[in-house]
């Protein structure tokens, strides 16, 4: 583990230890850093100083003002209005209160003073009223406006992240940012909050504040003394719990990722037979403690800085009403003035108090709206561009051409210059073992990764430089691990372009994939959920879900059809239809790609690629690559390997010992498949 320290400025705390514990070697293999590399707000904690907290008020309450009007500005409106009419009666009613302090303090008799008062009592009634109405109408409007801007800044980094290169979904960097701004979202919403308590409590201390400078010269400082201490305590707290979030934030991941893994539908079955419940019991423990003790150090932290600052302002505050009563024994200020101050000093200093509170809130929150703006900016820098070159109407070929591409982080490269041609209306079969790179390959021709030398062409076009939406739209394809929605079938099967999922369509797709079956066996049909777990939701079997995704890439129709491994879990009725399928498809013009490990099944594919380590090691028809006379003969084994399995006898030979028995067991071998 590295990044050790003990909160001191410029190194993370460590509370863990310098060891990562067996629950941190399992989630981040042992290599947990607690770097804060985010550019922009790389190390912005240390900058929570009182000068540059108040030098970055205006631009984080511009902040907030942007948020909320992109919210709901009417809402923002009110809230100033209201705010500002509310911190003007608070002013009023202070010289009303001094001006009715001084009537009836005057010489004279009880009844000509109360008298002469009532005119200032009446009005400070009336403030008293206007405020609480302002107070009212700004409340009313906060609440609308909160939750607006929590979902306006949700909205906005969701859309920019579903829009990012798959490359930036896969960065564990990326998605350490994705966590703060989640926690960005809802700051947010308490920005606007704190901003609008700071914009009131700064109005309110401008009269307390010019009131006691007329009053007497010193009791401002005095005011301002009783503050700093709270101020510096709010401060020291908000950087320590700042830094503590960055730093545990992937705890928090991995607690939440194996509380998860316990109630998931998926690992049920085996958290039971295997007994898995334990184990991850054991590592969330470990996980939450490892969080438990960063709570504890930040309590005695939070303990040790408010002892500390109450003590300091219990000081300032005896300072400030000592000098009050010195200022009346000496005669330097009379008895009203002394209660007018009194009153200042208790509003100035509620007020000061919460201001620097929720300036120190307001401080905290802009860090993680940072981190949120910082999110934006990555998502919209690693998007994948928008616009670039046409592709042409129906390019006569899908080419590549010295073709490298390694995944970030990776060693080796998964494609090494990989030449290869995909003719229009034509199949193509890509056949190869596990991790030659037969789907890296279809994920450089669907334009979902760019390659890292050489070109893919669609026509002329290469996908580096073309508009990539427009490839998007022409590729159809069912991947190995299609994701299955939690949605209706219809909803499963229409994402396939979803706008408006027309049902008759739908039909048409499920029908065409045999999904037809699957779905009509469904308590509601199509308006079945396919979400165990919730109220009338369903579960079915994976070769019915492959029947269904099948279904979702015809619904979406592309030019060019790219099917990982269709058939992997069709039984052999359901297999054949969809090789005839894909075969009369071709036949009708579109183009499909083939990805599968049944080698008898790509005997009426019009090209073979088959690929080894990255690169294409031999291609050509079926019957070229039977043929002994021609190529390397790795698809020629590989089939034959594949064939023994159905000529081999039915009951295997008794008593034969392990090796002869491993000799006939499928799969093992040199196989492509
Ligand atoms: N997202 C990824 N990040 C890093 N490496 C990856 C990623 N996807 C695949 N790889 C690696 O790239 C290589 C090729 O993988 P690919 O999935 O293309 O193989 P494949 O031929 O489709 O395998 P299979 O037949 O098992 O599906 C493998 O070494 C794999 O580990």
């Amino acid at each position: 583990m590295t990044g050790t320290g003990t909160g001191t400025p410029g190194a993370p705390p460590s509370t863990a230890g310098d060891e990562a514990s067996p629950s941190e070697q399992l989630l981040f293999g042992g290599e947990l850093t607690y770097d804060y590399g985010w550019g922009t707000h790389n190390g912005a904690w240390l900058k929570l100083s009182l000068r540059a907290m108040a030098l970055s008020l205006p631009r984080q309450v511009a902040v907030a003002v942007r948020l909320a009007r992109r919210a709901d500005r009417r809402a923002l409106i009110t809230v100033a209005i209201g705010e500002i009419a509310r911190g003007i009666t608070q002013a009023v009613s202070l010289i009303a209160v001094n001006a009715l302090l001084v009537e009836l303090l005057a010489p004279g008799d009880i009844t000509g003073r109360l008298r002469a008062a009532l005119p200032s009592l009446t009005l400070v009634a009336l403030l008293a009223v206007c405020g609480s109405a302002c107070k009212s109408a700004s409340t009313a409007a906060t609440g609308i406006l909160e939750p607006k801007v929590q979902r306006a800044a949700t909205e906005r980094y969701l859309g920019l992240v579903a829009r990012v290169e798959l490359e930036a979904i896969e960065d564990d960097a990326f998605h350490k940012l994705m966590d703060s701004a989640q926690w960005g979202a809802e700051s947010a919403r308490r920005m606007v909050v704190h901003c609008t308590a700071v914009v009131t409590s700064a109005i309110s201390l401008i009269p307390a504040a010019g009131v006691l400078t007329v009053l007497h010269p010193a009791l401002l400082p005095l005011l301002i003394g009783m503050a700093l201490p709270s101020a510096w305590g709010s401060l020291t707290m908000a950087r320590h719990r700042y830094v503590s979030w960055h730093r545990f934030v992937q705890h928090v991941r991995a607690a939440q990722l194996i509380s998860r893994l316990l109630i998931d539908q998926q690992a049920a079955a085996e958290v039971r037979v295997h007994d898995v419940a334990p184990f991850l019991l054991q590592h969330f423990r470990q996980m939450a403690e490892t969080s438990e003790k960063e709570q504890t150090r930040l309590a005695w932290i939070g303990a040790r800085t408010g002892l500390f600052a109450d003590t300091a302002r219990g000081i300032a505050t005896v300072a400030a009403y000592g000098v009050l009563g010195l200022l009346l024994w000496q005669g330097q200020m009379d008895l009203a003035i002394a209660g007018t101050a009194v009153l200042a000093i208790r509003t100035g200093s509620a007020s000061i108090t919460d201001l620097v509170l929720r300036v120190t809130d307001l401080q905290e929150e802009a860090l993680f709206v940072a981190d949120l703006e910082t999110l934006c900016d990555e998502a919209v820098r690693r998007a994948i561009p928008t616009g670039g070159r046409d592709l042409p109407g129906q390019p006569a070929e899908i080419r590549f051409e010295k073709v490298t591409f390694t995944y970030p982080g990776a060693d080796e490269p998964s494609l090494r210059d990989v030449d290869l041609v995909i003719p229009r209306g034509r199949t193509v079969a890509l056949v190869g073992r596990n991790g030659s790179g037969k789907s890296t390959l279809v994920r450089l021709l669907s334009g979902a990764r760019l390659p890292d030398a050489g070109r893919v062409l669609w026509g002329e076009v290469s996908t580096a430089e073309a508009d990539r939406a427009q490839i998007f739209d022409r590729v159809a394809m069912v991947a190995q691990d299609f994701y299955r929605w939690p949605f209706t079938a219809r909803v499963n099967i229409g994402i396939g372009r979803p706008g408006a999922i027309d049902g008759r369509d739908v039909e048409a797709a499920a029908a065409y994939a045999g999904a037809d079956e699957v779905v009509g066996g469904l308590p509601r049909g199509l308006d079945t959920l396919l979400a165990r777990g919730y109220k009338g939701g369903q579960e079915i079997s994976g070769g019915q879900w492959q029947k269904i995704g099948l279904a979702r890439a015809r619904y979406r129709d592309g030019a060019v059809l790219i099917v990982d491994e269709p058939t992997s879990a069709l039984d052999p009725a359901a297999e054949q239809r969809v090789f005839d399928q894909i075969h009369e498809l071709a036949g009708s013009g579109q183009t499909v790609v083939l990805i599968t490990h049944r080698l008898h099944s790509v005997r009426h594919a019009d090209l073979i690629y088959v690929l080894d380590e990255g690169r294409v090691v031999e291609h050509g028809s079926f019957a070229e690559l039977m043929d002994p006379a021609v190529g390397t003969g790795a698809f020629r084994e590989a089939y034959a390997l594949q064939a023994r399995q159905f000529v081999a006898p039915s009951v295997p030979p008794q008593a034969t010992g392990a090796a002869s028995e491993r000799a006939g067991r499928p799969g093992e071998g040199q196989a492509l498949g």
